[in-house]
């Protein structure tokens, strides 16, 4: 047995318990009496840190065991011996011995007090959390409407139905079922634990006062109004489907201690846990506190409707922030008929120069996102035609568009359940949304409402503005004030009316699809004239490369390389995949089948900002050098029949489809051994981020961000991606190219490298959505 001064093994500052197979720190010395005895603890200090009697006496026997302590009336009590020459080791004195007692003394005080603050942090994390869940179920709002569309008209008010509170119940239990003590002990009941109260799935007055709210004194869901019913049966007709536990708890294993009742005979603190081997286990959201209601509100989302990139990025952000934790939307038109997207039963009215348009809500609810369409007569059947009509009516069908989808938080219920706008961040995009962070400010920031729903806009394109005369302002339907928001001057276009300018200076953050973009729009030439505003706003710009979707986009699995000679292909499969593809490409498209000839591809909207005119002066260069080309777009009309007439001019060799099919834009993803981007400005570019997945290695001008995402190949490291050329211009194209079909025909290994390199890199959605996220908390943040 081991003196004072010296503890016995295993007991100093922390010491340690064993309990079965686990060793846990404990609470050691408290109190230092300079009497016969030491008292080191007692029953009074184990209760008020949170453990139970029998674990202080579980504690006081085994310390009595181990250091020859005694437990007299609740006190533990060391003996108190004088050092000895062998009891300490060699020479010490009993002062020094008794600082060192102290010392431990002090040491086992401190660990007490983290104990017990980490018991405190545990009990407000789980406060926090369920407070989150009955906000999560209280949806009704007692915000005035604004005034914003005249009389528009609300049809459906949607507030918990019985459904909801049902649904509300199951969370309620399942969150109960979730909590876990790995010891067995039972989650504490409401009566020994008040915090838990909330979680009780008997309605609270709260929910039989919101059906009676909704439903009139003295009726239940069942007795009311028919058309109330009606109106209820819409709300919840799609189903609402099965709720999840707010996203920032990991529901699977949390254990609860409660300090003032429960027997805790765990004293680890750290004690939310996940547990890896359940089959259901949910790890947390990688968003973690940061989740946000976000809305991504666009003209085309992918693949209901998309004329280009705009459309993929709103079709795959926002699964990739649903991956993250957060509650995502997407808000776009419905153009067509779409399978998936029932019917909400909402309806709204929105006034638009002077006319009266009703407007109906389809939602559908696919990988995580609730997509939500917004359907008038206006909007519908022009899935060829997003863009086209006269300016007044495109205008028109924009500003209809944003006023309805800056409401849909409000109205339409997703899952049973509105966004509704606290803690939510629109992201419009491009200048056909760009009325919406104008219209928040305008009808809503700045009459006291949504005062905690954010904006950021995207800029995919700036050459596109929403430009028109300054009469134009007349159709926005906002107060004169707001007019010089959107006056501009220019050098071309005079003093007009500007739509991405107004955008530009009301969102809260503006991004841009690339670093190398961010630096352009704030030149003369990149800007497109709002270099200027982008300048003055360079506080809130950012620059965020997009990703791809890689469950549309990856060789091995794409759904278009599986009939007609296709075939699906990875990294290990290159070298017979992709010349399988290729031979089928040239067999659908008619071109002599070989293997050994350097396939081009170009893929893209014909116009000025594709360079299309850089590869009409390589192409007798190109038509020289025994290669194939095949290019694929639609868009200006004398660009369209340059295609068709090179098609015809070069029978054997070149390929021009003009059209838009996302089967033969895979295909041609999969078949050709390099993409062509001689872009003159290129925000980001998703053609050579698909082509690198594919194995095929891209010959790009070095702007914007083909400039961030293709290295220039060096044949002395092996190293980089693709080929680069820094200038607009057919020499330097025609040298970049050169090159790369020297390196094709001589170089295999090189070749491989660059394509392997390619395929190997991680160009999913994922990081730009992180990047996403903290630009959406710093607009959350921002007053
Ligand atoms: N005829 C056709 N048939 C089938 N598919 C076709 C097609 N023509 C184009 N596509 C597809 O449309 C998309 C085009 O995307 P891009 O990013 O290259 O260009 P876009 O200029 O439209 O987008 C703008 O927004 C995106 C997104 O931010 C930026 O990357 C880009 O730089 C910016 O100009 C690709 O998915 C492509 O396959």
């Amino acid at each position: 047995m081991a003196s004072m001064g010296s503890f016995p093994t295993g007991v100093d500052s922390s010491i340690l318990v064993h309990s079965g197979n686990q060793q846990r720190p404990v609470i050691p010395i408290l109190a230092f009496k300079p009497k016969k005895y030491v008292e080191i603890g007692s029953f009074a200090d184990c209760n008020s840190a949170g453990f139970s009697r029998n674990f202080a006496d579980d504690l006081f026997s085994r310390l009595s065991l181990c250091c020859g302590c005694s437990n007299r009336g609740g006190k533990l009590r060391m003996k108190r011996v004088k050092a000895t020459q062998e009891g300490t080791g060699g020479g010490e004195s009993g002062n020094e011995s008794e600082d060192a007692f102290q010392a431990t003394i002090q040491k086992g005080e401190k660990v007490l007090a983290m104990q017990k603050d980490l018991l405190k942090q545990v009990h407000v994390f789980f406060e926090i959390t369920l407070s989150f869940v009955n906000q999560l179920f209280n949806v009704k709002s007692e915000r005035p409407l604004p005034n914003f569309a005249g009389d528009c008209k609300l049809i459906i008010e949607p507030r918990m139905t019985s459904h909801m509170i049902a649904e509300r119940k199951k969370l309620v239990s399942s969150i109960k079922n979730n909590i876990v003590d790995p010891e067995g002990i039972k989650p504490p009941s409401t009566e020994s634990n008040g915090t838990t109260s909330i979680l009780d799935a008997a309605p609270t007055k709260d929910e039989t006062k919101l059906e009676t709210d909704l439903l009139g004194s003295g009726t239940t869901s069942s007795d009311a109004k028919p058309e109330i019913q009606q109106q209820l049966k819409a709300t919840s007709s799609e189903g609402v489907r099965s709720m999840e536990a707010p996203p920032f708890v990991p529901w699977n294993s949390v254990v609860i201690p409660n300090p003032e009742t429960k027997e805790l005979k765990d004293t680890t603190v750290n004690t939310v846990t996940i547990d890896p081997t359940k089959e259901d286990a949910k790890p947390p959201p990688l968003a973690g506190a940061n989740v946000m209601n976000v809305i991504l509100v666009a003209a085309e989302c992918a693949p209901w409707s998309k004329t280009g990139g705009l459309g993929d990025v709103a079709g795959a952000l926002p699964k990739a922030l649903a991956r993250r934790g957060h509650r995502v939307m997407v808000i776009a038109p419905r153009y067509g008929n779409y399978a998936e997207a029932q019917d909400t039963g909402v309806r709204k009215r929105y006034k638009v120069h002077g006319q009266d348009l009703e407007v109906n809500y389809f939602h559908a609810y696919i990988d995580g996102v609730d997509f939500v369409f917004i359907d008038s007569p206006l909007l519908r059947h022009i899935e060829n035609n997003i863009y086209g009509g006269k300016r007044e009516d495109i205008l028109k069908r924009m500003v209809l568009f944003c006023k309805a989808a800056i409401e849909v938080p409000w109205y339409v219920p997703c899952g049973g359940v509105c966004y509704g706008d606290g803690n939510l961040a629109f992201i419009a995009n491009d200048w056909h949304t760009a009325l919406l962070p104008v219209y928040l400010k305008a009808y809503y920031r700045d009459k006291g409402l949504m005062q905690y729903t954010r904006s950021v806009l995207v800029i995919h394109n700036i050459a596109h503005q929403g430009r028109g005369p300054v009469d134009d302002f007349a159709y926005v339907d906002l107060p004169q004030g707001y007019l010089d928001l959107f006056k501009f001057y220019d050098p071309v276009g005079g003093e007009h009316f500007n739509i991405f300018a107004a955008g530009l200076k009301t969102a809260d953050r503006v991004v841009t699809v690339s670093h190398g973009y961010t630096w352009e729009l704030k030149t003369l030439e990149g800007g497109w004239g709002l270099h200027g505003i982008i300048n003055e706003n360079d506080w809130k710009l950012r620059g965020i490369v997009n990703g791809i979707d890689t469950k549309d986009w990856s060789p091995d699995i794409d759904i278009h390389l599986k009939s007609d000679g296709y075939v699906n292909y990875s990294i290990d499969t290159l070298k017979t995949g992709k010349p399988q593809c290729k031979a089928a490409l040239q067999k659908e498209l008619g071109l002599p089948i070989r293997p050994d000839v350097p396939l081009i591809g170009f893929i893209g909207r014909l116009d000025d900002q594709k360079g299309i005119d850089l590869i009409a002066q390589a192409v007798p260069w190109m038509m020289d050098q025994d290669v194939q080309l095949v290019m694929l777009g639609t868009g200006r009309p004398d660009l369209e029949q340059m295609l068709r007439n090179f098609e015809g001019q070069y029978k054997d060799k070149v390929r021009g489809w003009v059209g838009f099919s996302v089967k033969t834009a895979h295909r041609i993803t999969a078949g050709a051994d390099v993409l062509l981007m001689p872009s003159r400005f290129e925000p980001c570019g998703l053609n050579q981020l698909y082509a690198m997945r594919y194995g095929t290695v891209p010959v790009v001008h070095a702007v914007g961000g083909l400039r961030d995402t293709v290295k220039q190949f060096n044949p002395f490291e092996e190293s980089g991606l693709g080929w680069t050329f820094g200038r607009a211009d057919v020499n330097e194209l025609i040298h970049a190219l050169g090159n790369c079909f020297y390196t094709y025909r001589e170089y295999k290994a090189s070749w491989e490298g660059l394509q392997k390199r390619g395929m190997e890199q991680d160009l999913s959605w994922d990081n730009a959505a992180q990047n996403y996220e903290e630009v959406l908390v710093a607009a959350k943040y921002q007053w």
